[in-house]
C-alpha cells in the first residue's frame, strides 16, 4: 500500500538525519516544509521534498492536502486509559470544595477506581479501552502509553495488562506497556504498606516477567502514597526484570524523587507542577525525559509544571494526557498543545516538539516515531485547511485533525 500526500502547505518536523531529542532552545526550532509532498509505502515514511520534485512518482492512494498542515502523529507518553468507569461523582465533590487528596483519604480516588475495576472482566475492560483509543486514533495520536495500576491485586493488575497488551495487538496504534502496582495502597494494606510492597516485588513483578507483560515499571511517590525509600525498593527490583522508569513525581509535593529517578535511570519523570532547582540540577546530569501534564493541572486547579524553568535551563520537555478518570478524564492531545502554550507558556513550536520527537523519547521510541524523516513509521496528521501550524494550540477546543494515517493505515 502506497500513499501520496500532495500540495501540502506546510509539512512539520522535517529532518534527514535521525533526530532523537530536543533540548533547550532546540525546541524552537520546528523545521518546516512549504508546499510539500510525502511519500508514504506500507508503514513507512519513503520520501518527501518540494512539490515541484514531485513529478512522476505515483500512489495507490493520493491525498491533495491543500491549505493543509502535516505533521508526525501525537506520541503521548503517559495515560491510564483503562479504567472501569468515570468518578464523575468526584469532579463534584471538588467543584464544592474539597481537594484530590481529601477525595483520596475518604476512600475515592484510586482505591475507588481499584474497587470498581476488580470487579469488571477482561473483555469488558477491553471494549471500554478500546472505544476510548479509536476516538485518540482519529484525534492524531499513534502512540501511547498505557499503565496498570487500577487492580492493586496480583489478579487485577495482571487482567490490566493483559488489556493493555490485546490493545497493543489488535489496534493500529503503537502502544507501550506501563506496570503501576505501586499507584496506591490497597485498604487491605492500610496498615502494612511492607506487606503490599512485597507482593508487588515478590508476586506481581514475577509474574509480569514471565509472561512478559510489560515494558516499563511506575511508582506515584507521593505523600500518602509510595515514600522515596519504597520507591527505590520497586526500582531495585524492577531492574532485575529489565524495567525502565517512568515514574510518577513531585505531583503535589517535592521531597527528592527526581534525583531518585535520575540515579535509577528513569526514561522519564512525569507531572513536576512542583518543581525545586535541586531538581533541575539532577535532570541536567541525565538523560531523563521531563513530561508535564497540563490537564491534570487544569482539572484539578493545581499548578502548571514550570516549563520555562525547564527550557531555560537547557532541557528537553515531553507533554502527555495523563488521560485517567479521576485527575485528567480527556486523551485529547490537541488540548494538551493549548494548555502547554497558554499555560505554561510555551511557543507553538516547543509544544509541537514536545508532544512528538520527546513524546517518542519518553517511551524509547525516538528512533522510529515523532518525525519526518526517511525510514521512520508511517504515522502522520492531516489538518483540516487551516492559515497555518499555530492554528493548532490556538483554536482551543476546536477539532482541527482531518484525516490521521496511523501505521501507514487511513483513519
Ligand atoms: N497521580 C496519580 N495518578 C493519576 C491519577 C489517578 C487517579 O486519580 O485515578 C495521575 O497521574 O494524575
Ligand atoms: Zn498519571
Amino acid at each position: 500500500m502506497s500513499i501520496l500526500i500532495t500540495n501540502i502547505k506546510e509539512l512539520l518536523q522535517v529532518y534527514n538525519s535521525n533526530v532523537t531529542i530536543l533540548k533547550g532552545k532546540e525546541m524552537n526550532n520546528l523545521p518546516v516544509l512549504k508546499d510539500a509532498y510525502l511519500y508514504l509505502e506500507n508503514d513507512t515514511i519513503v520520501e518527501y521534498g518540494p512539490m515541484s520534485d514531485c513529478d512522476g512518482i505515483e500512489a495507490e492512494t493520493t491525498i491533495d492536502a491543500s491549505g493543509r498542515v502535516v505533521l508526525p502523529a501525537w506520541c503521548d507518553s503517559h495515560t491510564h486509559l483503562v479504567y472501569p468507569e468515570d468518578r464523575a461523582g468526584e469532579f463534584i465533590d471538588r467543584i464544592n470544595g474539597l481537594t484530590y487528596e481529601e477525595i483520596a483519604k475518604k476512600g475515592g480516588g484510586i482505591l475507588n477506581s481499584a474497587k470498581k475495576l476488580q470487579e469488571k472482566s477482561e473483555e469488558q475492560l477491553y471494549n471500554q479501552a478500546l472505544e476510548r483509543l479509536n476516538k485518540l486514533l482519529k484525534l492524531g495520536t499513534g502512540v501511547i502509553e498505557i499503565k496498570s495500576g487500577y487492580g492493586l491485586t496480583v489478579e487485577s493488575e495482571l487482567k490490566m495488562l493483559r488489556v493493555i497488551q490485546r490493545l497493543k495487538k489488535e489496534t493500529q496504534a503503537f502502544v507501550k506497556v506501563t506496570f503501576l502496582g505501586a499507584h496506591a495502597i490497597p485498604e487491605k494494606f492500610k496498615k502494612n504498606k511492607k506487606g503490599y510492597i512485597d507482593m508487588i516485588i515478590k508476586e506481581m513483578l514475577p509474574k509480569i516477567y514471565e509472561e512478559n507483560l510489560a515494558h516499563y515499571i511506575d511508582v506515584f511517590c507521593e505523600e500518602g502514597y509510595f515514600t522515596l525509600e519504597d520507591t527505590e525498593l520497586i526500582l531495585k527490583a524492577a531492574q532485575k526484570y529489565n524495567l525502565p522508569a517512568k515514574i510518577h513525581v513531585n505531583q503535589f509535593n517535592a521531597f527528592g524523587g527526581v534525583e531518585l529517578a535520575v540515579k535509577y535511570k528513569a526514561l522519564s519523570v512525569d507531572h513536576l507542577e512542583e518543581l525545586t532547582s535541586d531538581d533541575i540540577d539532577a535532570l541536567k546530569k541525565s538523560n531523563t525525559m521531563p513530561v508535564a501534564l497540563p490537564q491534570c493541572s487544569f482539572f484539578l486547579g493545581i499548578p502548571y509544571t514550570n516549563a520555562r524553568a525547564i527550557l531555560d535551563a537547557g532541557l528537553p520537555l515531553a507533554i502527555a494526557s495523563d488521560y485517567n478518570p479521576g485527575s485528567a478524564p480527556s486523551g485529547n492531545m490537541n488540548f494538551v498543545l493549548s494548555l502547554a502554550c497558554i499555560k505554561l507558556k510555551m511557543t507553538p513550536e516547543e509544544a509541537i516538539n514536545a508532544a512528538t520527537i520527546n513524546g517518542a523519547y519518553a517511551l524509547g521510541l525516538s528512533s522510529m516515531y515523532g518525525s519526518i524523516t526517511r525510514g521512520k513509521k508511517a504515522n502522520i496528521i492531516i489538518t483540516k485547511p487551516i492559515s497555518g501550524y499555530q492554528l493548532l494550540p490556538y483554536s482551543f477546543g476546536e477539532n482541527l485533525i482531518d484525516t490521521v494515517i496511523v501505521n501507514g493505515i487511513i483513519h
